[in-house]
């Protein structure tokens, strides 16, 4: 198992009264397992997500990466070390650097992690081309388009080779075609390079191609739902939407 989770839960307290955002969810998930995260606003996607990257602690359980606890990481320097060596992350706004070009974007964590020039370059231009991206390897960010900037964020975000991938709703802000395009360098990405992948979508056509689709509401787990790879797209689309609802209480499943 790359990711196990027990009992894990995170509350707020605000003038005294205690919310859950996350509420004792167990959940486990094998290498190079493509896993979608859903549920409606507030119901704690980004949160399990921050909580698996340790970005922030859990108030209860434990979450074991790779065979490691992140108790044991939560001084710091280990936390640091922790995110840059076993995640990488992906944001629906993408998070580049705007000053600095495409291919300093993807090398700048091996730089900052101390990996000579030479390689770190050799690396970011291996990644840019597998993303499809080698000749726009000198544009700014802001001359590349959303689906291509995403391509250098996934391309930044694998460079140090993390055993898991967070992508928290990574093509919220692109448009259908560009947003299929995103999806099939993941889908690729997790086959040939046995990543594990945890992505956060509200896209039911993005969750289709995922292997598992897990849904949560209040903070709760209350689905998780095997994507039949038998089926096609579409009918897994449909399947999705109606989890979704029901995951909603609008409908019974
Ligand atoms: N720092 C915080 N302090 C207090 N409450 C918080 C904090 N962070 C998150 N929450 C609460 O935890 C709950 C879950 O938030 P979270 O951002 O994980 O939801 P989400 O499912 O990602 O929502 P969305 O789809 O809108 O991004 C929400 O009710 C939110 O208000």
């Amino acid at each position: 198992m790359i990711l196990e989770i027990q009992s894990l839960s995170k509350f707020y307290t605000t003038h005294s009264k205690k919310t859950y955002a996350i509420k004792d969810i167990n959940l486990t998930i094998s290498r190079s397992e493509f896993i979608v995260v859903m549920g409606k606003s507030g119901s704690g996607k980004t949160t399990l997500l921050q909580l698996i990257g340790a970005l922030i602690e859990p108030s209860e359980g434990d979450i074991r990466v790779d065979g490691q606890s992140l108790q044991e990481i939560s001084v710091e320097p280990h936390a640091t070390q922790y995110r840059r060596d076993k995640v990488g992350f992906i944001f629906q706004f993408f998070n580049l650097i705007a000053s600095i070009n495409a291919e300093d974007n993807v090398a700048m964590p091996l730089l900052l992690a101390g990996v000579k020039k030479k390689e770190a370059y050799d690396k970011t231009k291996d990644l840019l081309e597998k993303v499809g991206l080698l000749n726009k390897r000198k544009q700014y960010p802001h001359t590349l388009s959303g689906g291509e900037q995403q391509r250098v964020a996934i391309a930044r975000a694998l460079v140090q080779n993390p055993c898991l991938l967070l992508a928290d709703e990574p093509t919220g802000n692109l448009d259908s075609v560009t947003t299929s395009h995103i999806l099939s360098l993941l889908v690729q990405l997790q086959k040939y390079r046995n990543q594990t992948i945890l992505l956060v979508t509200h896209d039911p056509q993005v969750a289709a191609h995922a292997d598992r689709v897990i849904f949560l509401h209040d903070g709760k787990l209350i689905l998780d739902h095997a994507n039949d790879k038998e089926c096609d797209h579409n009918k897994r689309v449909s399947v999705i939407v109606e989890l979704q609802l029901a995951s909603q209480g609008k409908v019974d499943i």
